[in-house]
């Protein structure tokens, strides 16, 4: 936690001014009971209705003051604790929109979610109470110590009894209560990814007729959730009930003592009033400390889940001396590459070795989980290799500056994703400053006019969250479009084609052929039609090249190629 409050340093200068006004806080509430003992022994005793009138208003200043500087300490401190909030979601953000795609699998979307949302709340409600009670519970507890046995130091025993029993009381409750509320956390992000997974999978759940499941699925999640955090607030709400107990027990010690020590002559009763008030002072003060020990916590559990965000090795970190500039233009080759996704688990390609150049097509034909789309993905460097080398106009990707390499690439992903905004904005995404012609051009290269034309705001149609209002195949036509906006050097389409009906499919690829002539085009497919015409076909079997060569030399080297082709063409076809 203290590491991740040194981000709090911009905000030095509010927060001295913080705590000068607590200060100013603290003084006025230990003040003001003293100005009332003297009203009764001084103004009342002596039936001075002046001395009264004067300490009276005397008592309404210091109130002003002290009410004036609580809501100025108050806003103050909201401020830099939402600032702080804010600073610290914006970091968080930053080093995870920079996460390879293992480390997103390493935390899990739902406790990322999380982590940004509910745990910095965590940590904003903590600081903001911090910055108040830090200096004015202490303050007011040693003050109104002070001030109390000035009154009576007899009567101070009270307290000094007192106080243990109370510190001993709360020390046990928050023995228990702190790890109930740290498995609070752990339980938000189960529930959250329970329903992340109900929202996206919603039609999935119903077309099995899984609601019911799916529903005491949640509910398990949210009992457990429930469970944990009214057993955490059972355990706090112990404080209120057993705080108030000893308060009233010592108030009532010191009434009976103090009876006795005013009959004896040696308290006046003013005293005793003031006395009274400064042990409820104190008291309060150990309440508020307790509340911050209960929050601290909790907080810090956030805090260590934060930390685990920030401090995160990125593993496709730039190198300080990364390229961003390279003498080729669009060539991609890859030297006796093998991946896997953990450390020492199996390999999910092995020894993969081609070359792909400008105007060349390198199709990937495969069965399902042979590792086409892996293969692609370590162009882009989502992923490092584990053996080999992956080289983008001759240079290793891995010395490529990150942003400079994916210049170069229009990547299409197998599962098109669109973004909420209009088809317009949605395009740009390939190119900041492409004018509206630009985006037309596309739709039409990408066979997407057709439906563009007919919605009723043209490019500017709104696409809603998830592209939920357009087809698998119209989302699939414009996302090829995105990249073909961008005009890169390098064209990667991950199964783009499939859900594209068969004429639409080979309309698109003629179009194709004329806006990538001068790119390279690397092309996964599950269809020997998409990769009939490529350059060289690559056939995967189990992350191994079983073939490679054209349509025509693979239908006579290759028996696995033969046996998908002949799956799917006829005889007079191949
Ligand atoms: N993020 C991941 N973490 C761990 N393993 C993965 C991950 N993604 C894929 N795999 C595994 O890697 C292997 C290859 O997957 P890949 O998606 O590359 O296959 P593919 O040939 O593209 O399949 P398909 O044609 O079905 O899309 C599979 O066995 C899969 O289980």
């Amino acid at each position: 936690m203290l590491k991740l409050l040194k981000g709090l340093s911009r905000y030095k200068g509010t927060i001295i001014l913080i705590f000068a006004l607590v200060f100013i806080q603290s003084l006025s509430d230990v003040y003001l009971p003293n100005l009332m003992s003297d009203i009764v022994d001084k103004g009342v005793v002596n039936s001075d209705t002046n001395y009264i009138i004067n300490t009276g208003f005397k008592m309404i200043l210091v109130t002003i003051i002290g009410g004036i500087v609580t809501v100025t300490a108050s806003y103050f401190s909201s401020k830099v604790a939402m600032g702080f909030g804010r600073d610290l979601r914006n970091k968080v953000f930053e080093k995870v929109e920079n996460f390879s795609l293992a480390e997103f699998n390493q935390i899990g979307t739902a406790s990322l979610i999380t982590r940004t949302t509910n745990d910095i709340t965590q940590i904003q409600q903590v600081l903001m109470i911090m910055l108040r009670m830090m200096l004015y519970a202490p303050m007011v507890a040693i003050g109104a110590s002070i001030m109390a046995i000035k009154k009576d130091a007899k009567l101070s025993l009270i307290i000094l009894v007192a106080m243990p029993i109370l510190i001993v009381s709360i020390a046990l409750i928050l023995k228990r209560a702190v790890p109930l509320f740290k498995s609070m956390q752990k339980n938000v992000d189960n529930l959250n990814r329970v329903l992340r997974e109900n929202l996206i999978g919603v039609r999935v759940i119903r077309v099995f007729n899984k609601v019911e499941v799916e529903s005491k699925r949640f509910e398990g999640a949210s009992f457990n959730l429930c469970d944990v955090a009214i057993k955490a607030n059972q355990t706090i709400t112990l404080l209120m009930p057993l705080m108030m107990l000893v308060i009233n027990i010592s108030i009532l010690a010191v009434v009976w003592f103090g009876g006795v020590r005013i009959e004896n002559g040696s308290m006046q009763v003013g005293d005793l009033i003031a006395f009274i008030q400064y042990l409820a002072q104190i008291m309060f003060a150990l309440m508020m400390l307790s509340m911050m020990f209960v929050m601290i916590p909790r907080a810090s559990a956030s805090a260590t889940r934060i930390n685990e965000i920030l401090d995160m090795n990125q593993t496709l970190k730039d190198k300080e001396d990364a390229l961003k500039e390279t003498n080729m233009k669009g060539y991609v080759e890859f030297k006796n590459v093998s991946f896997s996704y953990e450390k020492d688990s199996e390999k999910v390609l092995s020894d993969i070795s081609f070359i792909s150049k400008p105007g060349e097509t390198t199709a990937i034909i495969g069965g399902t989980g042979s590792g086409k789309s892996t293969l692609v993905k370590l162009i882009p460097r989502f992923f490092d290799t584990t053996e080999g080398e992956v080289l983008v106009d001759g240079v290793n990707v891995k010395d490529l500056n990150a942003n400079y390499l994916r210049e170069k690439i229009g990547y299409v992903p197998q599962k098109a994703i669109l973004f909420s905004g209009s088809i317009f904005e949605n395009l740009k995404y390939g190119k900041d400053d492409a004018s509206i012609e630009d985006v037309e051009k596309a739709i039409e290269i990408a066979q997407a006019k057709g439906f563009v034309d007919n919605m009723e705001n043209k490019e500017e149609t709104i696409i809603s969250q998830g592209g939920t209002n357009v087809s698998g195949g119209q989302k699939q036509r414009l996302s090829i479009a995105r990249a073909i906006i961008k005009k890169p050097e390098i064209y990667i389409f991950d199964d783009s084609f499939s859900a594209l009906d068969f004429k639409t499919d080979k309309e698109l690829r003629k179009s194709l052929v004329d806006e990538t002539k001068e790119a390279t085009v690397i092309l996964v497919a599950q269809r020997v039609s998409s990769v009939v015409d490529a350059t060289r076909i690559i056939v995967l079997d189990e992350g191994r090249v079983v073939g490679i060569g054209t349509h025509k030399e693979l239908l006579d080297t290759c028996d696995i190629y033969k046996e998908i082709v002949s799956s799917q063409l006829s005889k007079e076809e191949m």
